[in-house]
């Protein structure tokens, strides 16, 4: 199933309530458009979704996504090369270059069939320029690490280089400020998968529209990923936030982080070959006297779901730049 989004679905802005939003059921029955609106120029946003095609069709179906370049950083990371692999896939233009970790630069490595070269923190500034100079077009992607985020945001906005950061943690409100100074077209989200996107944004929506509907309620958050992920999941942060929003009361500290592969296949029941790319959240509501609860879950097995939804995000900020939108900024 493919969700191609006219505008992604990652364009929830974070800092602007929502003030309407509708949905319509068009000719084919699996096309819906989306559009929510706020009384100012800069925080409407729409979601058109395609659910019936497979996602690499409809990507190939942007005429003008043919060659678009693009920087994948890091090559070397899991979701870098799912990433590149999804580019080609959609018949973008891999640039040879990418960002790594020190110890990797001069290296070429091979992704979906092509060399890349890996170039350290030292010479970001002038690979970056020397590549911007050769691909004007250029579209960087970012999944690196949570330390990186902020240096890197930096870096693109100074290079002046759209750039869609799948990066989670870092200083997220000096990320937004970074962005917003520079007025670089930028798609921030830590979760590129369109179809959970979806879901945070109905949460939103939902706080929004029912702020304190879940006081007094308790929350359970349980958020599994292999065991390398480095941080608290960013999805689950920003889906807390809802709930927050929503009344009830819950410290990131209790959030049940599982990293251990014998507890994610006994317990949680993940495929043994994803154990190490998955990503399974489950968020537990009960009201005060114990006789209502929610419960509302996610589980992802594997990186494709990100992949194609970060490439999609290329695509688009491509289109926002050459028709100069005036909105920017598109985050979750
Ligand atoms: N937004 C989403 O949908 C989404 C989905 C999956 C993962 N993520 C996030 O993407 C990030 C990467 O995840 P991953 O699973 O690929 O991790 P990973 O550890 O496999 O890859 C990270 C890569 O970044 C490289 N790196 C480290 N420091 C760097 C630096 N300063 N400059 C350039 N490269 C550097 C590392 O060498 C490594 O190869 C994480 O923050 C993760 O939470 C987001
Ligand atoms: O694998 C990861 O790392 C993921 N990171 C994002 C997060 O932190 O929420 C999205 C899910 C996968």
């Amino acid at each position: 199933m493919a969700f191609i989004l006219e505008v992604p679905a990652n364009l929830l802005l974070r800092q602007h309530s929502l003030v309407s939003f509708s949905i319509s059921r068009r000719s084919s029955p699996h096309n819906y458009t989306c559009v929510s609106r706020k009384q100012s120029n800069f925080t409407h946003f729409s979601i058109s979704a395609t659910l019936n095609s497979p996602s690499i069709q409809s990507h190939m179906d942007h005429a003008h996504a043919v060659a678009l370049p693009i920087m994948v950083n890091s090559c070397m990371g899991k979701m870098g090369q799912a990433v590149v692999e999804a580019g080609i896939s959609a018949g973008l233009h891999i640039i040879p270059a990418s960002f790594g970790i020190e110890k990797d630069a001069g290296k070429t490595v091979k992704v979906g069939g092509k060399d890349i070269q890996v170039h350290g923190p030292s010479d970001r500034e002038t690979v970056l320029a020397s590549v911007l100079e050769e691909y004007r077009n250029l579209i960087v992607v970012d999944f690196t690490v949570p330390n990186a985020v902020n240096d890197n945001a930096e870096l693109y906005c100074k290079a002046g280089v759209p750039f869609v950061m799948g990066t989670t943690g870092g200083d997220r409100d000096r990320l937004y400020k970074t962005v917003e100074d520079a007025g670089i077209y930028a798609v921030i989200s830590p979760q590129m998968g369109k179809q959970v996107v979806a879901f945070l944004a109905a949460m939103e929506i939902m706080a929004g529209q029912f702020p304190g509907a879940f006081s007094g309620y308790t929350l359970e958050v349980l958020e599994s990923h292999q065991a390398t992920k480095l941080d608290i999941s960013g999805t689950a942060k920003a889906v807390i936030s809802c709930f927050q929003k929503l009344g009830v009361s819950f410290d990131l500290d209790h959030i049940q982080l599982i990293r251990d592969p014998k507890q994610q296949i006994e317990t949680l029941g993940v495929p043994e070959e994803h154990i190490n790319g998955h990503a399974f959240h489950t968020y537990r509501l009960k009201s005060p006297d114990g006789t209502v609860s929610f419960e509302f879950q996610h589980n992802v097995c594997g990186r494709s779901i990100y992949a194609e939804g970060a490439i999609d995000a290329a695509l688009f900020l491509s289109k926002k730049v050459s028709s100069q939108k005036q909105t920017r900024r598109y985050m979750i």
